[in-house]
C-alpha cells in the first residue's frame, strides 16, 4: 500500500482574487521513499507539503497519509494525527534554546506521546547515538554547531517512529561539506528506520540524492519526472 496517495489535490486560496495555488495533481509516494519537489519560487511547494504535513486542509480532491484520508482533517484531530505519522525538519533548525539536546529530542515524546520515562530515554538514546551525538546530549542548542543542530532536528522528527518526514530546505542554512553529510544521514535514517523522507528544496546536492523528484509548475505536476513514486 502506498504511503500517500493524492488524487485532483486542489488548494485555492480564498480572497478577492481567489490563488488556485495547488490545481488537482495525482501521485503516489511508496514507504522508505526519498522524494524531492522541486519547482520555481510560487510555484506552490510549500503549498503541498503543508497539505501533506496536514497543517492546512486541501479544498478539494482526497489526500491519503498512512492509510487514512486526511483531507478533512482539522484542528486536534489533525494534531493527533501528526503527533503519530509524520516528523518536520526545517531549514532553522527550530531547536528550543532552553531545553538541552537530550531533552529537545525527548520533547515530542511528552508532548504527542505519552510514554513511560525508561522508555522514552532508551529511545532518545537509541537516536542521539544514531545521529552520532551520543556524547552531546547534555548540551545546549547555543552549545553545538549548525550541522549538529540538523542532527539534533532529524532525531526529533524520528524519535516517535513517524512514518513519514518532512523536511523544508533542511540543507540551507548549512555549508556544503555539513549538507552533505545530513544527507547522507538521513539516507541512512531511511535505510534504518523505513521512514520516508520529502523534500521541498532548490539545493541540488538534494535533488541529486533524491531517489523520486517531482517538479511542481503553477500549481500543476510538470511531465518528465524521475521516477520512483508515479503520478498521472
Ligand atoms: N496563505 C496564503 N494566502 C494566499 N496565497 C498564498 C498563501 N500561501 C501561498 N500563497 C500563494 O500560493 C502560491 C504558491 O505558494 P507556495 O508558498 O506554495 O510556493 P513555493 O513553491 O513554496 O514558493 P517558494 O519556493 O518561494 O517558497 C503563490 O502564488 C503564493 O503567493
Amino acid at each position: 500500500m502506498s504511503l500517500i496517495t493524492a488524487k485532483h489535490l486542489e488548494k485555492t486560496y480564498p480572497g478577492d482574487i481567489p490563488v488556485k495555488a495547488i490545481r488537482g495533481i495525482d501521485f503516489t509516494i511508496e514507504p522508505a521513499s526519498f522524494v524531492s519537489f522541486v519547482g520555481p519560487s510560487g510555484s506552490g511547494k510549500s503549498t503541498l507539503l503543508n497539505m501533506l504535513g496536514c497543517l492546512d486542509p486541501p479544498t478539494g480532491g482526497h489526500l491519503t497519509v498512512s492509510g487514512q484520508d486526511v483531507s478533512a482533517l482539522r484542528g486536534r484531530a489533525a494534531a493527533e494525527f501528526r503527533g503519530r505519522h509524520i516528523g518536520f525538519i526545517f531549514q532553522d533548525f527550530n531547536l528550543i534554546p532552553v531545553l538541552s539536546v537530550f531533552e529537545n529530542i525527548e520533547y515530542p515524546l511528552q508532548m504527542v506521546q505519552t510514554w513511560p520515562q525508561d522508555e522514552r530515554r532508551q529511545r532518545v538514546e537509541t537516536m542521539l547515538a544514531a545521529v552520532g551525538m551520543a556524547d552531546q546530549g547534555h548540551k545546549y542548542p547555543h552549545q553545538i554547531s549548525g550541522g549538529q543542530k540538523q542532527r539534533v532536528a532529524v532525531a526529533r522528527a524520528l524519535v516517535t517512529r513517524a512514518e513519514l518526514i518532512l523536511a523544508d530546505e533542511p540543507t540551507a542554512n548549512l555549508d556544503r561539506v555539513t549538507a552533505l553529510h545530513i544527507i547522507s544521514l538521513m539516507k541512512a535514517m531511511r535505510d534504518e528506520f523505513g521512514t520516508t523522507f520529502i523534500f521541498s528544496t532548490h539545493d541540488p546536492k538534494i535533488v541529486s540524492s533524491a531517489e523520486t523528484i517531482f517538479t511542481i509548475e503553477d500549481g500543476r505536476l510538470a511531465v518528465g519526472d524521475i521516477d520512483g513514486g508515479s503520478h498521472a
